[in-house]
């Protein structure tokens, strides 16, 4: 199928964003109408420019307010279509969107709709072109697609057919199923958007929060089989009004939109193979494991020291770079100085174990995610490494390959402390502009499951949460969204990011490590009586709580006990001890930490 993309969806001007879309691999653009008005261009200028691009115009959009009206005012709609007919000749484009009636719409009565449609789409098929109309979710009167097809039918006009729009569909809950209703060739535009579930009304959720497919609440896969069963052959479009989109580089933004595109129609060839032969979802896409971490800066001396106070053990030093391995359990973090140019401490990349760690990376690749120059500490193994769109470098091994590189590591000394267990999870920091970006690609190019986010209040405002694991459990990673206007603040307090270390007996691993210096994140006695107020805990297990300066959580299967370190540039390490099967990250403790984090900055 063809692809196609509004302009809407970009920020720059007209040939910015045409120039954007052709380099993204899309055919066909919607121009939205603001855009041409705009342009210092002629519409034979930009024809041209679309023409020496290779991209096709597929729609004009949008045409406002044209049904419904008495007929005086019909009139005025007829003599405005006249003119964007003559428009869309210059601009070589043969299909106009006309939405459902917000503002000027008097008549409720399809008769009159349908009268007025058929005599618009007279005088554009008198030029060639065509109507496609949209029922507007908050259309005065016509709001369904449903309405807005039985009127299409009655105008029975051949220059008029209906454009599918899945925000205006979904958005207000309308079973898409009767699509299939519709006869294929009558379906003139199908245009797509996702959105995050929010109850707020429908004009703001469209017009600020629509979000590429995949990336929100919608079934979009679904909702394009309908089409695709109605024999709908025209362009999968994306119409996604963003406020943030709209702000970021837009070559970066229609990449990250073609890509959604791409996991869309993998999505429906999936189910056309499962309905076909009943085949399942490939597992093996899947992290098995998250096997190390590395962290970069140009001198790793304070987070080694913090390491060794945790309980991990130097590995060594890597045979050729300024790398060093700390291990402890299955836990092994690389402290990296080799060619970095970043000023503080920061995790630079992390390793995941994979069953085909090539055909992993080929997959992520197709996605858009680039190939990263070979990782220091893999000169051995050919481990294929790639970037994900803020350029932390994922390292992907096989299910032996990680046994080898640890060896490239000699000189090491002492032994860990035999309470880490390994890695739990890892929690990265991602910018407003970049977080569904990053969500896109960790949950199809690395093949980790999104779930729900939270939502945790901090002193500086509600911090957004994104959590993707793996199914079987044993990736774990946390997006946390850096609150929007805290650019300004100490880099510590805007994006610390860390690595959660799992542990066995927390309590006694913690004394050993105070001996050793460990310095943890204080907590308030404000929090243990809350605690012993939400929770029905035995007064012994809060004394212990309190005195070890632990955080507490629990859920229907276990229990959570974690604190956390200092922060050492803008990474800092939690402990954690799951017990009983706990399947969460202690978020309701969250706020405590980052209070007391942007305290201390
Ligand atoms: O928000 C709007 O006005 C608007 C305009 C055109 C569309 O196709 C649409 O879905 C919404
Ligand atoms: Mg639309």
């Amino acid at each position: 199928m063809r692809t196609s993309i509004a302009t809407v969806c970009l920020s720059g001007t007209l040939v910015d964003k045409l120039h954007a879309i052709t380099d993204a691999g899309f055919d066909d653009v919607e121009i939205f109408e603001p855009d041409l008005i705009a342009a210092p261009q002629s519409p034979e200028e930009i024809r041209a420019l679309c023409e020496r691009l290779g991209l096709g115009i597929a729609l004009y959009q949008p045409f406002r307010d044209a049904e419904g009206v008495v007929e005086h005012e019909f009139a005025r709609v007829l003599q405005r279509a006249e003119a964007k007919f003559q428009l869309m000749d210059r601009l070589g484009v043969d299909t106009m969107l006309v939405c459902s009636n917000v503002a000027t719409a008097t008549i409720d009565d399809d008769d009159v709709s349908a009268d007025q449609l058929a005599r618009l789409a007279e005088r554009a098929d008198a030029h060639g072109k065509r109507i496609a109309f949209e029922a507007l979710a908050w259309g005065r009167y016509i709001d369904d697609y449903r309405r807005a097809w039985s009127i299409v039918e009655r105008a029975d006009h051949p220059a008029l057919g209906v454009c599918l729009d899945s925000f205006h569909i979904l958005s207000l809950g309308h079973d898409p199923a009767a699509i299939e209703r519709i006869p294929g060739d009558k379906i003139f535009f199908v245009q797509l958007a996702d959105a995050p579930i929010l109850s707020m009304d429908v004009l703001s959720w469209s017009r600020h929060h629509r979000l590429f497919p995949g990336e929100g609440g919608f079934d979009l896969p679904a909702f394009v089989a309908h089409a695709l069963r109605a024999g709908y052959a025209g362009p999968l479009s994306l119409e996604v009004f963003n406020d943030v989109f709209r702000q970021t580089d837009p070559a970066r933004t229609a990449l990250h939109a073609a890509r959604s595109l791409t996991v869309l129609q993998d999505a429906l060839d999936v189910g056309r193979l499962a309905s076909d032969s009943d085949r399942h979802s490939d597992s093996s896409s899947e992290p098995l494991e998250l096997d190390q971490v590395e962290l970069k800066a140009p001198d790793t001396d304070e987070v080694a020291a913090l390491l060794e106070r945790i309980g991990f053990a130097p590995r060594g030093r890597h045979v050729s770079k300024s790398a060093w391995l700390y291990a402890a359990g299955e836990a092994r973090l690389v402290l990296n100085e080799h060619n970095v140019s970043i000023a503080e401490p920061r995790i630079a990349g992390f390793g995941l174990r994979y069953a085909e760690p090539h055909g992993a990376a080929s997959r992520a690749e197709r996605l858009g995610a680039r190939r990263a120059h070979r990782r220091v500490l893999s000169g051995e193994a050919d481990l294929p490494a790639i970037l994900s769109p803020d350029g932390t470098e994922i390292l992907l091994s096989g299910p032996d390959s990680g046994i080898r590189w640890p060896e490239e590591f000699t000189g090491g000394r002492g032994a860990p402390d035999p309470g880490i267990l390994g890695i739990d999870h890892i929690n990265l920091t991602e910018p407003v502009a970049d977080i569904e970006e990053a969500v896109l690609f960790y949950s199809t190019a690395l093949g980790l499951t999104r779930e729900s986010a939270a939502e945790l209040a901090g002193p500086t405002g509600l911090v957004r949460s994104q959590v993707l694991r793996s199914r079987a459990g044993g990736v774990r990673l946390a997006l946390n969204v850096v609150p929007p206007l805290s650019e300004q603040r100490p880099a510590a307090r805007r994006h610390a990011q860390h690595v959660a270390i799992a542990c066995v007996d927390l309590p006694s691993l913690l004394t050993r490590a105070r001996a050793r210096g460990l310095r943890t994140v204080p907590v308030s006695e404000n929090y243990y009586d809350d605690l012993a107020a939400r929770l029905d805990l035995p007064d012994e297990e809060l004394v212990r709580l309190r005195s070890a300066g632990l955080l507490y959580d629990r859920d229907e299967a276990g229990e959570y006990l974690h604190c956390y370190t200092e922060t050492v540039g803008t990474v800092f390490f939690e402990l954690v001890e799951r017990r009983d099967g706990y399947d969460g990250f202690g978020a309701a403790n969250t706020p405590v930490r980052l209070t007391a984090q942007h305290a201390a900055a």
